[in-house]
């Protein structure tokens, strides 16, 4: 908990402003130049370029990280990911590698990714951790290792995730149960690979029963293809409000909702207003996405995941989310003005509501949380989409360059 004084600071509404830190939260932020200069407090001059909040990474595959090696050649030629047979032969390749898996050979993958997340100015992640028959508890116990020493840092929010299924891989429901012993803290889902559509309900039912019982949140890939047959973002809306989750889970990739006609496409809409569902998309790493401008529009949380990093899914990745911003402008055809701005949202205060992180937020009251940039405008922010000059928590610079 430092205190720290941030000058020239251009916000995003167009004032500059000196940012006064004190005891790790912001305590005032006048017209620059216009405060008292306290003694003795480290300054970080802004120079007039933009201060953001922190970016938040609703989505990242975070045991699997820089595994593709184990992967090898076989991962690199199903790379074609457009649809069901891609998507599904990932997941076997990613399953397959998990035989080699131990926690001194994932452990320093995930450090050094969620330490590249950090020059990035990513202090928030939902990690989506595999705990199934081929990991077991492995990647689990890497990732809460690494939660603990990035404490204070980086907010590392675990979803245990049965990555294969829960009625596909018998004994998973019962590995995510120790999961959450362990210290995970939202129970995952990927109720669209079960087979059929009972067994996608069953998942979606067994996951939300489960939350429920132990006051935790959900959060699920649902209909990862562009299949417009996939029905499970809707069951998981409906299932939100039957077991009192209203406002508790999270829907990522939902890439058949692409696919949906409009007719369908409202009644999800509908269905998630009414579940206070919330939506991470992740548009670089597959084919058709998720319809990120509509559900904007419609007043529907959306936030932006970097998903995957160098695995069998995904070959490429820095842990930067204004790189996956500024390919989600290309991908989901938002380049105006009010589309770069909504942008950033999506990588950080739009993000930071889809995890109900509640201290999250540039202001004064708020926490000493933010990131000073070269850049002045927002354009500029994501056509470089460069690493932030200063990356500041709790008023305390953890990365500069
Ligand atoms: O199912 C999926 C999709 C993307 N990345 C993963 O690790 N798993």
């Amino acid at each position: 908990m430092s205190d720290l004084l941030v000058t020239g600071a251009r916000l995003r509404d167009g004032r500059v402003v000196d940012v006064h830190v004190a005891g790790g939260r912001v305590v005032a932020m006048p017209e620059a130049g216009t405060g008292p200069r306290p003694d003795g407090v480290p300054v970080v001059d802004a120079d007039g370029g933009l201060v953001t909040e922190p970016f938040v990474d609703g989505h990242l595959h975070l045991d699997k990280v820089r595994t593709l090696p184990l992967a090898g050649e076989a991962a690199l030629a199903a790379y074609t990911a457009d649809g069901m047979a891609e998507s599904a032969a990932s997941i076997d390749l990613a399953s397959a590698v998990k035989a080699h898996w131990s926690v001194d050979l994932l452990l320093p993958n995930v450090r050094e990714v969620l330490a590249l997340g950090v020059e990035h100015g990513v202090l928030h992640v939902q990690a989506f951790v595999d705990v199934d028959s081929a990991a077991g508890l492995v990647g689990m116990e890497a990732v809460l290792a690494a939660r603990e020493e990035f404490a204070g840092t980086v907010d590392v929010s675990v979803v245990a995730f049965p990555q294969d299924g829960v009625l596909r891989d018998p004994g998973t429901a019962e590995l995510v149960e120790a999961a959450l012993d362990l210290g995970a803290d939202v129970v995952g889902g990927i109720p669209w690979i079960e087979d059929g559509e009972a067994d996608q309900r069953a998942h979606v039912q067994w996951a939300c029963a489960l939350a429920a019982r132990r006051g935790l949140r959900v959060a699920m890939l649902t209909d990862d293809a562009p299949d417009p047959a996939y029905r499970t973002t809707g069951m998981l809306a409906e299932a939100m409000v039957e077991h009192g989750l209203v406002g508790r889970g999270v829907a990522c990739h939902a890439r058949a909702l692409g696919a949906y006609g409009e007719d369908d496409l409202a009644t999800v809409v509908g269905q998630a207003r009414a579940a206070g569902l919330r939506f991470v998309s992740d548009p670089h790493t597959g084919g058709r996405a998720l319809p990120v401008r509509r559900l904007v529009a419609e007043g529907l949380p959306v936030g932006l995941g970097q998903d995957d990093v160098e695995d069998a899914y995904y070959p490429f990745g820095r842990h930067s989310l204004l790189e996956v911003a500024f390919l989600a402008a290309h991908l989901l055809e938002m380049r105006s003005a009010a589309d770069l701005e909504t942008l950033v949202d999506l990588i950080s205060t739009s993000a930071a509501r889809v995890l109900g992180l509640a201290d999250h937020g540039l202001r004064v009251g708020g926490p000493g949380d933010l990131l000073v940039h070269d850049a002045v405008r927002t354009v500029d922010l994501l056509a470089r989409h460069a690493a932030p000059r200063a990356v500041v928590r709790s008023g305390r610079v953890v990365a500069q360059r």
